[in-house]
């Protein structure tokens, strides 16, 4: 049995495996400039964030129907939950569905339809997270947050996510104090590729509670200082900042850093079907490469549960906790 884990940075698009993305383009009469599964896969070398999102926006016109995102959604909660995924709080990327004339119901029933039945299906609790596309303007994420207000019933949070360099987080001020008075909770991915100021500018001009990635801060030892000294999580994506070269090898990872600075690490697979492994695979490969203690690993599952939007459910939370300390490694 696999450590019980959360998973708290994950696309869902980026979940989309290309046996699925074939199925679906016949299934919508969608065709892809490939061959075949095969030379798909070929594709999958990056040399950046950007060479991966070019793909990544490209696969998706497969996805049109509620069916569709529904049938990726239980895809990626049944590996999640072979994988030890307890809980898992979800990226999904409107703007790009909506671009492409699939509308914001379409998406988020999609999506429920999978959701409402994984706690008994999967026997994982989850959440939807909405992130807005930052190489997109301001107002088109205002308009976004427009249109999913009939659907807050079932999103969480909001997040930022696609290009970071060159869109800092305060071009989206507005639409996060939006975001924030109508009671949605706020994250945003900074200091992956982009420099440790957008992590600070994402804490104090967004008011986000966790920064997703956050690996360059680093580089700027009064950030770090500030980051554990107000135990902000970090949503750390091992194999995907090796696959998009943000680290050379993952043996030059700074995780281990990180928790020894005394951050608040998580681990998770960010677009597991592009980089190699889902949130087990990231525990492993990051063990195998650092030598990770057992101690450490769960720590890391630990701060996955801390880390989590659970608050309205503190039993919950309590009950994956106890388990992560009743787990023994190697049974
Ligand atoms: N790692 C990542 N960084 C930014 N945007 C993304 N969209 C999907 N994966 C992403
Ligand atoms: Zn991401």
């Amino acid at each position: 049995m696999p450590l019980p884990k959360a998973e708290l940075h994950l696309h869902i698009e980026g979940t989309l495996e290309p046996e699925l993305a074939f199925a679906l383009a016949a299934r919508n009469g969608v065709t892809l400039p490939y061959e075949d599964t095969e030379e798909l896969r070929k594709a999958y070398l990056f040399d950046d964030l950007q060479s991966f999102l070019n793909l990544y926006y490209e696969l998706m016109a497969v996805l049109r129907t509620e069916q569709d995102f529904a049938d990726l959604a239980d895809a990626y909660l049944e590996r999640a939950a072979a994988q030890g995924v307890r809980h898992a709080e979800i990226f999904f990327d409107p703007q790009a569905h909506i671009a492409r004339g699939v509308e914001m119901g379409t998406v988020v029933d999609g999506l429920w339809r999978a959701l409402e039945h994984s706690e008994e299906k999967h026997g994982v609790s989850t959440r939807l997270i909405m992130c807005f596309l930052r190489d997109e303007s301001a107002e088109s994420a205002m308009a976004t947050l427009e249109a999913a207000k009939p659907h807050l019933d079932r999103i969480t949070g909001v997040g930022l996510d696609s290009a970071e360099v060159g869109h800092p987080p305060v071009k989206f001020r507005e639409v996060y104090e939006a975001a924030a008075a109508l009671g949605l909770r706020r994250v945003a991915h900074a200091g992956e590729e982009g420099p440790p100021e957008y992590i600070t500018e994402a804490l104090d001009v967004l008011g986000v509670e966790r920064v997703d990635h956050g690996l360059r801060c680093m580089e700027d030892p009064q950030l770090v200082q500030r980051l554990v000294r107000e135990r902000v999580p970090l949503t750390l994506c091992p194999l995907s900042n090796v696959r998009l070269r943000a680290v050379r090898v993952l043996e030059d990872h700074p995780l281990r850093a990180m928790l020894d600075a005394g951050l608040l690490c998580t681990v998770n697979s960010d677009d597991p079907a592009y980089f190699g492994g889902y949130v087990a695979d990231n525990y492993h490969a990051v063990r195998d490469a650092l030598g990770l203690e057992l101690e450490q690993m769960r720590e890391l599952a630990r701060n996955s549960f801390l880390a989590s939007f659970l608050e309205h459910d503190e039993e919950r939370r309590a009950r994956y906790l106890a388990e992560v300390d009743a787990y023994e490694f190697g049974r």
